[in-house]
């Protein structure tokens, strides 16, 4: 391809060199380069692409694109830009012939729910018949196959390539989590949303946007990069200001929640253990609903779904059949085990407001105690600290026992971790057991789980690794559950 396409409407402070060359390939990693290839030098929060380039031209970089000046030979094409993540985005966005122009694409973005939304639309759409790719924390589905994604919302030239593989594969719908991270980092820079959804707003990732406020900002900004509709959760405060903010977009603003003042809500909603049932109002008319998972949050994130389906044209019928086809999502209050004596549930909670959200959702149904197994990934730091703080503080509110253990410690000390999650939990009077290697710790909820508890395990959800360092270790609790209860029973027989 010709570096002019390349870097076609690039905003460019200056160049250096002969821009009428035909490139290869675009890299933002000095490893990834190739022979007649485009590096794209970042500065990165560990370290400074900036450092690599010298490393990029012995690969074969011709072209550089970096923010800083940097001393670079003769011979190489050098565009000095104002932010290398932004030009990042373009250049992958022109390299890959504007893929997101080429099909539907729908932006999920708020603290928590933005997985379910995505599978509840792909329901919906599965059960149309029609072709469907999801992009988020569970990976990138194209063709129902799912290939794993380094970051919920991928970098913007990964995104591109993404992107470029649906058009191939004749993808009509892209369902897209949309993280702040991404929003703040402009990894989907220059990427044409249809739809925006927002979710809700709650403390998370504080230790990128320092306050409650640059977190909003950052996921508003989907909202103003979309063409035709921002649905928005109108129950959430922060959603109720984000209306405020877009109403007068081209985006036309629909609204869902569980007041009869939004566009889409629900009524006389049913809560059962495995099961939530509701009726839906929509301006076309009325329609009962089955999510086969439990809880009001569900209402939400399948509202959010129906509320997409009613801006799409979607009959009521194929949303009501689509959302009900949907039998659950791997790691979302899933049951894992259930026998006479007791239940084993898995859930992804990894925020306050997830936390507590599960544990309300299933304290109607148990009837012997909740057994809570969980761990806290929060950076180093003052914010990090008040996460680890406050999920202990629910902890011991809403459980009975609380068995505090490691979710993801990555580069964090968790120890350290831990302690300031007891500390928590001793300030509200909890009940708890430390123990730090979470195998070990799901070991003990068993071990001690009488006729009637259920055993909650949160923070891992889908997941099947730990992340203890830089190593990531296999660890797939449904097995892990399966084979102490089964060691346990082969004891108990011999
Ligand atoms: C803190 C953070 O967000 N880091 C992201 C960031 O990394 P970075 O650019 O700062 O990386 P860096 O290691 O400092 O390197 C800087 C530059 O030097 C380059 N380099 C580096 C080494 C080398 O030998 N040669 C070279 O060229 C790197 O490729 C990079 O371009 O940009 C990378 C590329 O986009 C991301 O993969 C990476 O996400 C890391 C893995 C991460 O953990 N991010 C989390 C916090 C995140 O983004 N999470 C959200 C979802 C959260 C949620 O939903 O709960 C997400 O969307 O995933
Ligand atoms: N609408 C909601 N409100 C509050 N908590 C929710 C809501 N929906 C889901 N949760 C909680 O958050 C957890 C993660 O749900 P989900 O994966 O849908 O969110 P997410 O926004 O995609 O999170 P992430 O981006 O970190 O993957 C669930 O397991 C549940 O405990």
């Amino acid at each position: 391809m010709l570096l002019t396409a390349v870097i076609k409407d690039l905003d460019i402070l200056s160049i250096k060199g002969n821009v009428n060359i035909e490139i290869s390939k675009i890299a933002y990693d000095s490893r990834e380069v190739v022979e007649n290839g485009v590096f794209v030098a970042i500065s990165g929060f560990k370290v400074d692409g900036h450092n690599y380039i010298q490393k990029a031209i012995d690969k074969g970089a011709k072209v550089i694109i970096l923010e800083n000046e940097v001393d670079i030979d003769e011979g190489i094409t050098v565009i000095k830009v104002e932010d290398s993540r932004l030009a990042l985005a373009k250049v992958s966005t022109n390299y890959y012939n504007h893929p997101t122009q080429k099909f539907n694409l729908v932006g999920i973005t708020g603290t928590n729910g933005k997985t379910s939304v995505t599978y509840f639309i792909k329901a919906i759409y599965d059960y149309m018949n029609k072709p469907t790719s999801i992009i988020g924390t569970i990976g990138t589905v194209i063709n129902n196959q799912v290939i794993p994604n380094k970051n919920t919302t991928p970098e913007s030239l990964n995104l591109n390539a993404i992107f470029n593989d649906m058009v191939n594969a004749k993808v009509e719908n892209c369902i897209m989590e949309v993280s702040s991270h991404a929003l703040n980092l402009n990894r989907v820079g220059y990427c044409d949303f249809n739809t925006g959804i927002f979710t809700n707003l709650s403390p998370d990732h504080l230790e990128l946007h320092n306050t409650m406020e640059e977190y909003f900002n950052a996921k508003a900004k989907l909202f103003h990069m979309t063409s035709d509709y921002n649905i928005i959760n109108m129950d959430d405060e922060y959603g109720k200001r984000l209306i405020q903010r877009v109403k007068d977009n081209d985006a036309k603003v629909i609204t869902y929640g569980l007041e009869k003042e939004a566009d889409i809500y629900a009524k006389d909603i049913i809560c059962g253990d495995e099961f939530t049932k509701y009726t839906v109002v929509t301006p076309n008319g009325t329609m009962d609903i089955t999510v086969n998972i439990p809880g009001i949050i569900y209402v939400y994130n399948s509202l959010a779904a129906i509320a997409y389906g009613y801006c799409n044209n979607i009959g009521l019928m194929d949303i009501q059949q689509g959302i009900n086809s949907l039998k659950g999502i791997t790691g979302r209050l899933e049951v894992i085990y259930n026998d006479d004596d007791y239940k084993v549930i898995v859930d992804f909670a990894h925020t306050e407001d997830g936390l507590e959200k599960a544990l309300n959702t299933i304290r109607p149904f148990v009837k012997g105690r909740i057994i809570l197994v969980f761990g806290v990934y929060a950076a180093a730091g003052e914010k990090g600290r008040d996460k680890r703080v406050g999920m202990g503080k629910i902890a011991a509110k809403y459980s009975d026992v609380a068995v505090v253990t490691s979710d993801n410690p990555k580069d964090q000390d968790p120890e350290l971790i831990i302690q300031e999650i007891v500390e928590a939990i001793q300030e509200e009077k909890g009940n708890y057991k430390a123990i730090i290697d979470r195998r070990e710790a799901i070991n003990y909820a068993i071990e001690i789980s009488r006729k009637d508890d259920v055993i909650l395990l949160t923070g891992k959800g889908h997941e099947t690794s730990q992340i203890i360092g830089t190593e990531e270790i296999p660890f797939n609790e449904k097995e892990i559950v399966n084979e102490i209860i089964n060691n346990m029973k082969n004891i108990k027989i011999g």
